[in-house]
C-alpha cells in the first residue's frame, strides 16, 4: 500500500495547470457506447484511475478504448457492442460505472447493471434514474444484487419531473432521451457545468438536445450517433482545490486553465475569507497574506456551494480566524474527515447536518487516513500547513479524482511524496 508523506509549512507559489474534469470525462466516456459509426477522440482526459476503471467497464462491453496518458487522449471505438452486462467488480469500484446503463438501454435496448451499493459520503440511491428510464417505456427488474432494464420495442420521448436535480439521473436521462423516439422534456434537472459538457458532447455526436445548464431540457430523440471528437473542460474541483491550497499556505498561486464562471460560489467564500482572486482569461490568480478569516458555508446543487469542496474548505476552517459552519445538504454522511482532521489538532464539533469548526493557530502532522476521495484532499490540504509529518493512508481514493497531484503540488513548492510501505 502506498501513502502521501508531507513535511508542512512550506508556501505554494507559481502555476499549475488544471486537467480535464473527472466529473465531465468520466459521463462523456459512458456516451461514446452510442456511437455506432466512427470512433471518438477525446482531449484533455485526465490521467485518473477512475478513467480506467470507466474504460474497463466500457472494454467489458466489447468496446475498443484506448488510452494515451502522455496526450491525455482516450479513443474509443464503439461501432461494436458485445454485451449489456456490467459485472459488481467494477460498478463497485466506482459508482459512475452505472451512467452506462442510459446509453445501453437506447443503443441495445438492454442493460444489465450490478447494484452499486451504499459507499462512504452517503447511501446513495439511483432511484431517479430508474424512475427515467421507466418514463422512457423502459421495464426495471431488480434481483439477486442486478438490474436488469429492457425497453425491445425502443425507448420513448416522455415529461420526466426530477424530484431532485440529481447529476447522475439527469445525464442517464438525457443519454437514453437522445436516441428514443420523439421528445423528452426533462424539468429539474442539474445544472452542472459536467451536464452542459455533456450535451455538447452528444450534439456533436447528431444528439438534438437543447437548454442543458438550466431548469428545463429538451431532447428531441434521433435515430443514430456517431462517435466524434471532444475536448473535455476543465475540473472546477480540482482548481478549487488548488485555490484552497494557495489560500492556506498563504501562497501566490496562478490556476491555469480554472473557468471562473464554473468556480463562482468558491471565489466568493474565498473573498469573503479575505483571498486575493484575480479573474483573467485563462485562469485564476489566488493570492493570501496572513490567516484566511472563518466563513459559513452551505452544499447546494450548481450553482449552489459544491458539495465536492466541503471538506477542502473543512481543512481550510480548521486553520482559519474564528469560527465557520459547514452544512451539508447533498449528501448525509460526509463529514469522515472531521475525525481525520480532529486527528491533527483541529477543533471540530458535528451537530446533525452541520459541523461547527473553530479555527486553531496550528495543526500537527500525524497518520490519517483519506476515508473519501474529496476527504483525501482535505487531508493533503492539512497536511501542507500542518507542524511536521503528516502520513496519508488510503491514497486510492485520491488517484481516483486528482492528476499528478504530487508532481502539481511539488512543483508549487510544497514538500510531498509518495512511499511504498
Ligand atoms: C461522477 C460524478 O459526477 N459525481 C458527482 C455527482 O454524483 P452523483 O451523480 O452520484 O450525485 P447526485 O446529484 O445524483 O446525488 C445528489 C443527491 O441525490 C440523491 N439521489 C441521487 C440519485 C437518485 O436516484 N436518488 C437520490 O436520492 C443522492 O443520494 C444525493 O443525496 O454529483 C455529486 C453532487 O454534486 C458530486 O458530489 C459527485 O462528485
Ligand atoms: C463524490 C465524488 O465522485 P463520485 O461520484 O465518482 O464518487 C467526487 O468527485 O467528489
Amino acid at each position: 500500500m502506498e501513502k502521501l508523506v508531507i513535511n508542512g509549512g512550506h508556501r505554494l507559489e507559481g502555476r499549475v495547470k488544471i486537467s480535464g474534469a473527472k466529473n465531465a470525462v468520466l459521463p462523456i466516456i459512458a456516451a461514446t457506447l452510442l456511437g455506432q459509426n466512427e470512433p471518438s477522440r477525446l482531449d484533455e482526459v485526465p490521467a485518473l484511475d477512475d478513467v480506467h476503471t470507466i474504460s474497463e467497464v466500457i472494454s467489458a462491453l466489447g468496446v475498443d478504448a484506448v488510452f494515451d496518458e502522455e496526450e491525455n487522449q482516450l479513443r474509443v471505438d464503439a461501432c461494436k457492442i458485445t454485451s449489456c452486462e456490467a459485472p459488481y467488480d467494477l460498478v463497485r469500484k466506482m459508482r459512475a460505472s452505472f451512467l452506462i446503463m442510459g446509453p445501453l438501454l437506447a443503443r441495445c435496448g438492454k442493460a444489465r447493471i450490478s447494484l452499486p451499493g451504499g459507499c462512504a459520503i452517503g447511501t446513495r440511491p439511483i432511484d431517479l434514474h430508474l424512475k427515467g428510464f421507466e418514463a422512457l417505456g423502459a421495464k426495471i427488474e431488480i434481483g439477486h444484487g442486478f438490474i436488469d432494464a429492457s425497453a425491445p420495442q425502443g425507448l420513448k420521448g416522455a415529461r420526466i419531473y426530477l424530484d431532485f436535480p440529481s447529476v447522475g439521473a439527469t445525464e442517464n436521462i438525457i443519454m437514453a432521451a437522445s436516441m428514443a423516439e420523439g421528445q423528452t422534456i426533462l424539468e429539474n434537472p442539474a445544472q452542472e457545468p459536467e451536464i452542459i459538457d455533456l450535451a455538447n458532447y452528444l450534439n456533436v455526436m447528431g444528439a438534438k438536445i437543447r437548454g442543458a445548464g438550466t431548469n428545463l431540457i429538451k431532447i428531441e430523440g434521433v435515430e443514430k450517433l456517431h462517435g466524434a471528437a471532444y475536448t473535455v473542460i476543465p475540473d472546477r474541483i480540482e482548481a478549487g482545490t488548488y485555490m484552497v491550497a494557495a489560500a492556506m499556505t498563504h501562497g501566490d498561486v496562478y490556476i491555469e486553465n480554472a473557468i471562473s464562471e464554473h468556480l463562482k460560489p468558491v471565489i466568493a467564500k474565498l473573498k469573503e475569507a479575505g483571498v486575493s482572486i484575480e479573474e483573467e482569461v485563462d485562469g485564476i490568480r489566488v493570492r493570501c497574506e496572513g490567516q484566511p478569516k472563518a466563513v459559513d458555508i452551505k452544499t447546494m446543487p450548481y450553482p449552489g456551494f459544491p458539495t465536492d469542496m466541503q471538506a477542502q474548505f473543512m481543512a481550510m476552517l480548521a486553520i482559519s480566524e474564528g469560527t465557520g459552519m459547514v452544512t451539508e445538504t447533498v449528501f448525509e454522511n460526509r463529514f469522515m474527515h472531521v475525525d481525520e482532521l480532529k486527528r491533527m489538532g483541529a477543533n471540530i464539533k458535528i451537530d446533525g447536518r452541520t459541523s461547527v469548526v473553530e479555527g486553531v493557530s496550528k495543526l500537527t502532522g500525524c497518520q490519517v487516513k483519506a476515508t473519501d476521495l474529496r476527504a483525501g484532499a482535505a487531508m493533503v490540504l492539512a497536511g501542507l500547513v500542518a507542524d511536521g509529518e503528516t502520513q496519508i493512508g488510503y491514497i486510492h481514493h485520491i488517484d481516483r479524482g486528482y492528476d499528478h497531484l504530487v508532481q502539481k503540488l511539488v512543483a508549487l513548492g510544497a514538500d510531498i511524496k509518495r512511499i511504498e510501505e
